[in-house]
């Protein structure tokens, strides 16, 4: 993977937005928890903005930039979202600022979006590569989000409804580059980094978030 591993030389560090997806529980955080463990240095985050008053400890401009809605909206007029979601009333949002950012380090940006945001990122014509974390099946899926611990049985119910109307997203023409069942962790893992090092491998232009 002499591609992921790229580090000093400033023509191999090739930059890319790196997008998973899939339903909650499917496995896209330990899988981004591996990239970033084997990759440290290759693989950034970009820092999302949102309407949500900052946690005590939390700082503006490291675990998010918090901003009013007021100033969240012109920013969606202006454009200067990839993808933003209103989730329980609050806005949160993924800017091109932000993704940049990361990219320019020479670094991927990886990004945890939902199945919207995915359309919304197609829509825009935004060079990505996206991959959908699916479940082995909707009762290992259960099963593994029963053994996380994290939800509430309601919370449970919810995700594993949402997962049927996401799962039929695979089937999508062009939503989607690679679909990766999770059956087994280091698997899984292996084949979502073999993905990515052949895109890199392929393009040798610098990579550039427009068009
Ligand atoms: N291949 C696997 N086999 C068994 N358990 C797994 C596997 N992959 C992940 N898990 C476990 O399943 C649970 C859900 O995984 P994880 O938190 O990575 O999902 P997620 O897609 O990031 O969910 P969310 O969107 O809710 O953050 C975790 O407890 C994780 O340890």
């Amino acid at each position: 993977m002499q591609v992921l591993d790229a580090e000093s030389n400033q023509n191999d560090s090739k930059s890319v937005l790196v997008v998973f997806t899939g339903p909650s529980g499917a496995g896209k955080s330990s899988i981004i928890q591996k990239l970033k463990e084997n990759y440290p240095n290759r693989i950034g985050f970009s820092v999302s903005h949102t309407t949500r008053s900052p946690r005590p400890g939390e700082q503006n401009g490291v675990e998010y930039y918090f901003v009013p809605e007021e100033k969240f909206k012109d920013m969606i007029e202006n454009n200067e979202f990839i993808e933003y979601a209103n989730v329980h009333g609050r806005y949160y949002g993924t800017s091109f600022q932000a993704v940049e950012t990361v990219l320019n380090r020479g670094q991927l940006c990886v990004l945890d979006v939902d199945v919207q945001g995915c359309r919304s990122i197609r829509q825009r014509s935004i060079k990505a590569i996206i991959i959908f974390i699916s479940p082995p099946s909707l009762t290992e899926l259960e099963s593994r989000l029963r053994s996380r611990k994290t939800e509430s049985e309601a919370d449970v119910r919810k995700r594993i409804d949402d997962a049927e109307d996401e799962m039929k997203t695979c089937g999508e023409p062009n939503l989607y580059d690679l679909v990766v069942v999770n059956d087994f962790l280091d698997r899984a893992y292996n084949e979502a980094r073999t993905f990515i090092a052949e895109y890199l491998n392929d393009k040798d232009q610098k990579f550039q978030l427009s068009l």
